[in-house]
């Protein structure tokens, strides 16, 4: 059996700029690293199939002795451009949305705005894996999260940022997803992994280049839309999104 700490982080371009460090220091020896989408990462550390994830921070409630063990993260002040209410209709007239099925933050930050900011009571229906193609049509949107989003920018005449309309509504900042282990880890690992996550942001240019995007500018994106150091303002947004969920 490996003793090795069990890492699952996620598999879209917004986490290239922390894997980077991660996979080329020597806290690779430490640990086993796999990528999947939000939702089956916080499956994964709730089924005790990983130690430490870089979790949807809508999962902490529901997994016991969660906390947050980096600076770094998936957080935004303002647009994030790939988290949003995609419609063919305005907001005022969707009936239903669809919650994208790899999402555990960003489906609880739609309903939270729905409700609160939107003022809007709407069917809430589960997505099943091709609701992109085959039900967002008619008064019917859809919360559509990741690389999918980017992708979609161009193809729906509503696109509700919900990261704006976040800061919109409450002034805040806000945080999708944090790196947080459900047990105690060893310091001076701590330490490492938490130093590896910041290397990547020296080496844009090369991330880009590996990873050819036409669809959105990852230069954007990497330095404008996403925002990976988790400041007081980040967790202040997030303390008000756990209150409200
Ligand atoms: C900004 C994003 O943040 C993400 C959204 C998450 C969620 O909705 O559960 C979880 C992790 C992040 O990847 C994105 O994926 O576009």
């Amino acid at each position: 059996m490996s003793n090795k700490i069990k890492v699952a982080a996620v598999s879209y371009l917004n986490t290239k700029p922390l894997l980077y460090g991660i996979e080329r220091s020597d806290v690779m020896n430490d640990i086993e690293l796999v990528v999947d989408y939000p939702a089956n990462l916080a499956r994964r550390l709730q089924e005790g199939s990983i130690d430490l994830a870089l979790l949807p921070v809508a999962a902490m409630p529901q997994i016991e002795g969660a906390r947050i063990i980096s600076d770094y993260g998936i957080a935004t002040d303002g647009n994030v451009v790939s988290v949003a209410l995609f419609s063919h209709v305005p907001i005022e007239e969707v009936e239903v949305v669809y919650l994208d099925y790899q999402s555990r933050t960003s489906v609880r930050l739609a309903q939270v705005l729905l409700e609160h900011h939107w003022k809007k009571d709407v069917v809430y229906k589960q997505a099943a894996v091709d609701y992109i193609d085959n039900d967002i049509k008619g008064d019917n949107a859809g919360v559509i999260i990741g690389d999918r989003a980017l992708q979609q920018l161009g193809n729906f005449k509503y696109v509700y940022d919900l990261s704006a309309a976040w800061k919109d509504y409450t002034g805040l900042d806000f945080i999708f997803a944090a790196w947080i282990a459900n047990k105690d880890l060893p310091v001076d690992f701590i330490e490492k992994f938490n130093k590896a996550n910041a290397i990547g942001f020296d080496h844009l240019d090369e991330i880009i280049a590996a990873n050819p995007f036409p669809e959105y500018s990852l230069y954007t994106y990497y330095t404008d839309n996403i925002k990976y150091v988790l400041d007081e303002r980040k967790r202040a947004g997030l303390k008000r999104f756990l209150e409200l969920i």
